[in-house]
């Protein structure tokens, strides 16, 4: 069967929508199996609150835990995660034992760390029209099929309003690269959300990128893992969130690249004499240059670490 094929079928067996997975059914199909939130924070002392307020308040039947990781914020975002009824976890108090490392990627390895459902649903926490939608609509499929292990929300992204400009890095870089690597990964709409859930038990089977890597390398490494057929999506609607600057972009697309390098390098596809250079020369408004870097990082996965008694 062509790739194509296969991801067209894929596409329509395994996309659904929110509205498909009302919550009582959800409860239902529940029974013993606990569910833990993780919402990633830096500096979110806006959107987080209120976030996990609908959480507690609307899913208090389906959701066993809520853990906001605090990802060195400098504003109020774990007194108002905690305040908001959430655990809250320093991303650098987790494992402490372990050299830190850094950014969103780090703040998710952590959070699973942290979290002892059999399921683990990630959601961002500067989504400001968050509604409970985007988590029964993730655990639908994983509670209601034992084949299916990952889900990933879709959505529609508006940039600052306009329809369909958002998810600047996920067209000009992520989807590209799937296409031309991964085409089987092709029919995810979006690749680079941060709304995705997973039994515990695949999660800690792949290792975890650092920074902004982290979800393309979950990814491709999860295809490989459990296959494309164990994999889903479900349609959220639309998704309103915090928007980063064309050079904050231009650093997590460089992280993108070199993710996907370290991928086709791993899978035996790429034979390069070195690999890329992290550093990525940028130029503000006034010509001013500074040299950045876009290398990342990876953890092992979490099941090839045993003592469990150092957790959080
Ligand atoms: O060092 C960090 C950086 C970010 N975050 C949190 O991660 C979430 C998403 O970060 P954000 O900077 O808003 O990402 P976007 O610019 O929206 O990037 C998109 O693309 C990224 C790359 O795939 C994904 O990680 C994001 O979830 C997705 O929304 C937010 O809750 C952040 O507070 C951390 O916890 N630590
Ligand atoms: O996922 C992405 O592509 C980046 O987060 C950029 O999204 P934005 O263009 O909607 O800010």
């Amino acid at each position: 069967m062509s790739t194509d094929l296969r991801v067209t079928q894929w596409y329509g067996r395994r996309t659904s929508t929110a509205s498909d997975w009302p919550l009582d059914t959800l409860v239902d199909a529940k029974g013993t199996t606990r569910i833990s939130v993780v919402l990633p924070a830096r500096n979110e002392e806006r959107t987080v609150g209120a976030i996990v307020t609908v959480i507690r308040r609307e899913l208090e039947h389906l959701v066993d835990e809520i853990i906001v990781v605090d990802s060195r914020s400098t504003d109020s975002t774990a007194e108002v995660a905690a305040a908001a009824g959430a655990t809250v976890v320093h991303q650098d108090a987790v494992l402490s034992h372990l050299p830190v490392l850094s950014g969103k990627g780090e703040a998710l390895w952590k959070g699973l760390a942290a979290t002892t459902g059999d399921i683990v649903v990630y959601a961002d926490a500067d989504v400001s029209n968050f509604g409970s939608h985007f988590i029964t609509g993730l655990l639908g499929p994983l509670l209601t099929d034992p084949e299916v292990h990952f889900v990933k929300g879709a959505y529609e992204r508006p940039l600052n309003g306009r329809r369909g400009e958002g998810g600047r890095a996920t067209e000009l870089v992520a989807r590209p690269l799937l296409n031309q690597w991964w085409p089987e990964l092709a029919g995810f709409v979006q690749p680079l959300g941060g709304e995705y859930a997973a039994r515990r038990e695949v999660l800690q089977r792949v290792p975890y990128v650092t920074e902004y890597g982290v979800e393309f390398g979950l990814l491709v490494d999860l295809l490989d893992l459990i296959g494309l057929d164990a994999m889903a999506q479900v349609d959220l609607g639309s998704r309103d969130h915090g928007h980063q600057n064309t050079l904050a972009l231009g650093r997590m697309a460089g992280q993108i690249m070199v993710t996907a390098w370290s991928r086709l390098a791993r899978q035996g596809r790429l034979v390069a004499a070195e690999p890329p250079s992290p550093s990525l020369l940028q130029f503000d408004l006034d010509r001013q240059a500074e040299w950045v870097d876009v290398s990342v990082a990876e953890r092992p996965p979490l099941a090839s670490l045993v003592a469990e008694e150092d957790v959080v």
